[in-house]
């Protein structure tokens, strides 16, 4: 059974299309390549699947269930309850420690405090030793690992990391499309990597790949004209 369905999910912004899917899902436990170049969409449907942004048109169906038939309670719940997130910018909230900030990801999911879930997060991905850090005291590395561990700390079913390697060289690269797929796995989750980063093309087969659907402008034209 599919863990993401999507089906004529359209979207524009700024009157500029940016989404045109007709058809498209992922089995459960697969591992998938979002692709495209930057500008393509990739960061619109990562919020489109997570219920954070509302597509202009379409349906997705997220383990069957259709995340933008629900409020926004219901989408909280589904996005608690099946997704973790690492976001392109990671957001880790830097008023709180590492091991705050994986309790935090556990209470919006509705999960109880679990003190050995944390710790055995920030073990996986090497950091147990930095639980009680601020995200400003740790190197970009290492805060990229944070957002995997806070990513995967709710055993999420589906993973959906939003370009984790592009500002990473080669060595750190591989570190962290290793940490995801052993993640994924140790998770039985289904693993969803939007990239333009050509270096994960060898690593993860299965690929949706995005078009530019309209050329860059310099400025936003108005809502409602398009570019
Ligand atoms: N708030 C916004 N206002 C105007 N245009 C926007 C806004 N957010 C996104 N866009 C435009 O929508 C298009 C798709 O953006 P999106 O971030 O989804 O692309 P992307 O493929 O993730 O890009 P990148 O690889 O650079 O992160 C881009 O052309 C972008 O400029």
């Amino acid at each position: 059974m599919p863990l993401i369905e999507v089906d004529g999910l359209r979207h524009a912004i700024a009157g500029r299309p940016v989404l045109d899917i007709p058809h498209w899902s992922v089995e459960a436990g697969r591992h998938c390549l979002l692709l495209g170049p930057s500008g393509s969409g990739k960061t619109t449907l990562i919020h489109a699947l997570a219920g954070l942004k509302r597509p202009d048109q379409g349906r997705i169906l997220l383990d069957g269930q259709a995340m933008w038939d629900l409020n926004a309670a219901g989408r909280d719940r589904l996005r608690g309850r099946l997704i973790g997130i690492v976001f392109q910018t990671l957001h880790l909230v830097p008023a709180l420690d590492v091991g705050q900030n994986l309790h935090l990801a556990r209470w919006l999911a509705g999960l109880p405090r679990d003190a050995r879930a944390v710790a055995q997060a920030l073990d996986r991905v090497g950091l147990g030793a930095r639980l009680s850090a601020k995200p400003e005291h740790l190197s970009q590395g290492e805060k990229q690992r944070v957002a995997i561990a806070r990513a995967v700390v709710t055993a999420p079913k589906l993973i959906l990391a939003d370009e984790p390697t592009s500002a990473l060289d080669d060595e750190n690269c591989g570190l962290v499309l290793d940490l995801l797929l052993e993640q994924a796995t140790v998770c039985g989750a289904t693993l969803l990597v939007a990239t333009h980063d050509e270096r994960t093309r060898a690593r993860i087969t299965d690929r949706l790949e995005l078009p530019k659907l309209s050329a860059p402008v310099g400025r936003a034209p108005k809502e409602g004209h398009a570019a």
